[in-house]
């Protein structure tokens, strides 16, 4: 994030959004290890909240087993605490903006702007199976907060990604294919253009 001396430097901040259970945490992992990228999972943020005893903590944890989305105000302000600890100038924001109302507010706040969208566009089949297959002690993973989960990334989400489309800033990836294959899709997009004529051996010079 910018310090004393490089105020005017924004950070790089990609969007990863996708429905639950499609892939955006395993995908930023790998992200990470290969682009150097600092991964924040607003989800996670937000769990790591509710655990250390802050006063949002029964809120988060209420609004989480209801599938609901948290006021922009608590998840920025953690995001931005994590933007700054990192020390890095590369984000890939999990799971955020979620509704319109993150969109706006990270905006209006940060002044930031993503440099893309990373999206992973999965069947819902496929998502639920992934979800109840994913063991890490997730209360939400329940069926029941499952569906509460699609429908909010149906009516709250997929719109935030409609807006960024019409800003010609979505890269669509298709998630239903092994973890593998997804990868190979998104290093693609990671990887700067001169990279890419030099690894086909067609520079024009
Ligand atoms: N391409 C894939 N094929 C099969 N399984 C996958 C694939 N990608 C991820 N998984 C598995 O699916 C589960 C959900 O993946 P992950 O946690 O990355 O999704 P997510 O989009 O971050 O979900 P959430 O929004 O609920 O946090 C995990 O158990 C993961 O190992
Ligand atoms: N911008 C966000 C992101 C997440 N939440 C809440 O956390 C839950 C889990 O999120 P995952 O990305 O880890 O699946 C989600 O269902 C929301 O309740 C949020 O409020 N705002
Ligand atoms: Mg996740």
């Amino acid at each position: 994030m910018g310090t004393v001396g490089d105020a005017e430097k924004k950070p790089t901040v990609v969007f990863v959004l996708g429905g639950p259970g499609s892939g955006k945490g395993t995908q930023c992992a790998n992200i990470v290890e290969h682009f150097g990228y600092t991964h924040l999972s607003a989800g996670d943020l937000l769990r790591a909240e509710r655990k250390s005893g802050s006063e949002n903590g029964t809120m988060i944890q209420d609004m989480i087993n209801e599938g609901k989305i948290v006021p922009s105000e608590v998840t920025i302000k953690l995001l931005q605490k994590a933007m700054q600890d990192s020390g890095n100038d590369k984000f890939l924001i999990d799971g955020f903006p979620r509704n319109e109302e993150n969109r706006a507010a990270f905006e209006a706040v940060t002044k930031i702007e993503p440099a893309f969208v990373l999206f992973f566009d999965c069947s819902e089949e496929e998502m639920e199976k992934r979800i109840l297959n994913r063991n890490q002690g997730r209360e939400d993973d329940n069926i029941e907060t499952i569906r509460k989960r699609f429908k909010v990334f149906l009516e709250s989400s997929l719109p935030v990604v409609k807006y960024y489309e019409s800003k010609g800033k979505v890269q669509k990836v298709d998630a239903t294919k092994s973890v593998d294959e997804v990868f190979e899709a998104v290093k693609v997009i990671f990887t700067p253009k001169d990279e890419k004529v030099k690894h086909h051996g067609c520079a024009i010079l």
